[in-house]
């Protein structure tokens, strides 16, 4: 049988998150790092897939190239519905990513209509009158208004999403979903009818997502954060069960590489530093000066890993990175971190590092990509948004890996995450 649900997320960390919300009501799901290549049959055991791109912030062709060639392979595999997949601040710009990937899904797929919303409430996202909230504030008022590449200013996505399309943009509001699935598929008639190709939906709740989840069960195409997740399984029968989360036991040594500056994961580093457990800090103009830092973060963590887990981090608090970012430009800064932490978890997985934590998500997909990882299943949660995952590597032996985005995650991930192993992922 075919897979049920295909899903394309625009980045690897945000693959994840979507693929966890499956899981957790109930789907076995496969994670996939990019589109498998042509002609490399690739057996899928599972009710659905989530192509992971690294879309996000692409030139928009490039987004829209990317995302129908994820189309086209997840439709082969007898995928009833498409999940588009992008943040839940909805992180674009005016030029795109989401409504130009959106327009094109929609053409690729046939349908004049689709809904959006970023909403995922256990992660205090949540969508009303249209208006994004960031916890207990807007969008506009939470730190996405000073992102460096998608800096999100105007919490109205009715208007945010107008300024990414040539389709008129609608809105199904909160009353409307409260009322239930039959009001929400008079209200997508009704807009269908006026013309509108594109409607944002309201859901301060998981229970909104549980009905706007059946309500969707006939469109051919959906586009959300991963909030949406949790309500569409149920429309195949599925129901929520630990099984579809099972993964081999784990064992080997203990790490984590993290990448991310954000507030989220520099509270994690602060509490891990705080506990006394061995870090080394990567610091971006050591390497810009020559220095050989991997080697140094690999010295240090083989002297550590026995009594793992151990931290090796270029995590800083903006402050700090607008200094490096300033002295080494940011986009070169950025890649040479990147660079150099995707190398020190290939050494760290040669030195038997079969736990591995990676924090942010331009950071997972290097070391993803560096550990020649090409699939992931998806396992337990450890906290919203952020499940252990099981790989196979390039040698045949195989990891446990969780892709944490930047701003996902209690303080005290870094140790809990491995709590969690330990107790069992079956
Ligand atoms: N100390 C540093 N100075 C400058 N740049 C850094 C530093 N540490 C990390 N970087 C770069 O900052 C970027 C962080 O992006 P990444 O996506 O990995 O994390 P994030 O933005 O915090 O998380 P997410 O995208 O999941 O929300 C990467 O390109 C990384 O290489
Ligand atoms: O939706 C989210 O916030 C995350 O899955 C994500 O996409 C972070 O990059």
């Amino acid at each position: 049988m075919g897979i049920r649900l295909g899903c394309i997320a625009d980045d690897f960390t945000g693959a994840t998150d979507l693929a966890n919300n499956l899981v957790r009501a109930g789907m076995r799901v496969v994670q996939l790092i990019d589109v498998p290549p042509a002609g490399a049959e690739q057996a899928v055991d599972a009710d659905a897939v989530v192509i992971a791109l690294k879309s996000r912030t692409t030139p928009a062709a490039d987004a829209v190239e990317a995302s129908l060639r994820a189309l086209a392979w997840l439709r082969s595999m007898g995928a009833e519905q498409i999940y588009f997949k992008y943040c839940s601040t909805f992180d674009s710009t005016p030029a795109g990513n989401i409504g130009p990937v959106t327009e094109a899904l929609m053409d690729a797929v046939g349908t004049d209509f689709t809904i959006a919303t970023p909403a995922f409430p256990d992660n205090g996202r949540t969508v009303f009158k249209g208006h994004l909230f960031v916890g207990d504030v807007l969008l506009s008022d939470s730190g996405m208004r000073h992102h460096p590449l998608t800096p999100m200013t105007d919490s109205n996505l009715v208007s945010v999403l107008g300024a990414q399309t040539t389709r008129p943009v609608g809105l199904i509001d909160h009353t409307v979903v409260a009322d239930g699935v039959k009001a929400i598929r008079d209200r997508i008639d009704a807009l269908r009818e006026e013309g509108v190709g594109m409607a944002i939906v309201d859901a301060v709740s998981n229970d909104d997502l549980v009905r706007l989840g059946a309500a969707a069960s006939g469109l051919p195409l959906v586009t959300a954060g991963s909030g949406l997740a949790i309500g569409l399984p149920a429309n195949w029968g599925f129901e929520p069960s630990p099984a579809a989360a099972q993964l081999p036991a784990a064992g080997g040594h203990r790490a984590i590489v993290s990448g991310s500056v954000s507030v989220a994961t520099n509270r994690q580093v602060l509490e891990f530093l705080r506990s006394g457990r061995p870090a080394f800090s990567v610091d971006p103009l050591r390497i810009a000066a020559g220095e050989d830092v991997v080697g140094q973060a690999l010295t240090f963590a083989e002297s550590h890993l026995a009594d793992g887990p151990v931290l090796i981090y270029s995590t800083e608090a903006p402050d700090a990175v607008r200094t490096v970012q300033g002295r080494l430009g940011a986009a070169e800064a950025g890649e040479l971190v990147e660079r150099t932490l995707a190398r020190v978890a290939q050494g760290l997985v040669e030195h038997g590092v079969r736990r591995l934590v990676v924090a942010g998500g331009e950071t997972s997909g290097a070391v993803v990509q560096a550990l020649g990882i090409t699939g992931l299943r998806i396992g337990p949660q450890i906290d919203p948004g952020v499940p252990w995952c099981a790989a196979a590597l390039p040698g045949g032996d195989s990891i446990h890996i969780t892709l944490k985005s930047g701003n996902f995650g209690g303080p005290d991930f870094f140790t809990s995450a491995f709590a969690l192993l330990d107790r069992g992922t079956s």
